[in-house]
């Protein structure tokens, strides 16, 4: 399936297999396509559901967006297709699944296991700035684990070329920053912010700024009422680390090279990453 290959794809060319999962617009499933054997994820999109949301152009934006980007920690769209009814999407598979799953089941991780996540984080987002990409929706839900167990940022359905787009609020607001909340201007250190978040939510299991209203949590985020919690126990260095991301003021959050070099990762991010 390589990129080289910008064929008109159909659903014939691929074997169906388990489903890997579901989200809003519809199902992903394993598949192999016949010529080359290449196993692949294939989402499937219903048209009526992308033209109910007025997402369409946002998936236009990431299938543009994603035939630039070659990342080793980047999952990778190879193309896509139509028929009548719906859009399927050609991605990288990641064996070992979604990391959401293993967060909830391990309840935090190590902090080996966190500072070597955050380092391949930054390393992807390093590249994606360099193209003037911006994620922006950086959080468990969209990190897959690859076979070897590195992380796979997924699902660029919300990153954007230039800045300051507008976006609609959908799913948690646990991820955005002040500007995003305040929907003020915003640029690539919004991904800084959302990277510290999940630094933390790797180390404690919980989104530092989660409460039961959507309310509380607006507010929280806008005087980044930042808590530790005595439990699970965190290192001093790495409770640094995210108070140098979590910073209000987007120009004074720590950039992401200078985060490759803090303590907290050079004491404990594996070398591979
Ligand atoms: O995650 C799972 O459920 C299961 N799973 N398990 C293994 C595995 N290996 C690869 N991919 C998986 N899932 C698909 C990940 C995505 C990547 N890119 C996306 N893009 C997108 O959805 N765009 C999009 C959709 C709707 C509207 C708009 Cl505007 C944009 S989804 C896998």
């Amino acid at each position: 399936v390589s990129a080289g290959e910008q064929r008109r794809w159909t659903l014939n060319d691929f074997d169906i297999g388990k489903p890997l999962g579901r989200g809003k617009f519809g199902h992903v499933y394993l598949a192999r396509e016949k010529r080359s054997n290449h196993i692949v994820a294939l989402k499937v999109l219903f048209k009526s559901q992308l033209q109910q949301s007025q997402v369409e152009h946002q998936l236009r934006r990431e299938v543009e967006i994603q035939s630039h980007l070659r990342h080793p920690h980047i999952l990778r769209l190879y193309g896509y297709f139509y028929d009548q009814k719906r859009v399927y999407l050609i991605l990288e598979y990641a064996p070992k699944g979604e990391l959401y799953k293993e967060l909830q089941k391990c309840k935090h991780f190590s902090e080996r296991r966190a500072a070597t996540y955050v380092a391949s984080l930054a390393r992807a987002l390093i590249y994606c700035h360099g193209k003037h990409v911006i994620h922006r929706d950086i959080k468990p839900e969209n990190l897959l684990i690859g076979a070897q167990g590195e992380l796979k940022i997924a699902d660029f359905g919300w990153s954007v070329h230039t800045f300051n787009r507008r976006r609609t609020m959908c799913g948690t607001l646990d991820y955005l920053p002040p500007e995003m909340v305040e929907s003020t201007e915003h640029d690539a250190s919004v991904d800084i912010w959302s990277l510290g978040i999940l630094c933390y939510e790797f180390l404690y299991g919980v989104p530092p700024f989660e409460a039961k209203e959507h309310s509380d949590t607006y507010r929280r985020i806008v005087q980044v009422d930042l808590k530790f919690p005595p439990k699970p126990i965190v290192s001093s260095v790495a409770k640094d680390l995210i108070s140098q991301m979590l910073v209000k003021d987007s120009t004074q959050r720590l950039p992401l090279h200078k985060l490759l070099e803090h303590p907290w990762i050079v004491q404990n991010a594996e070398p591979s990453g």
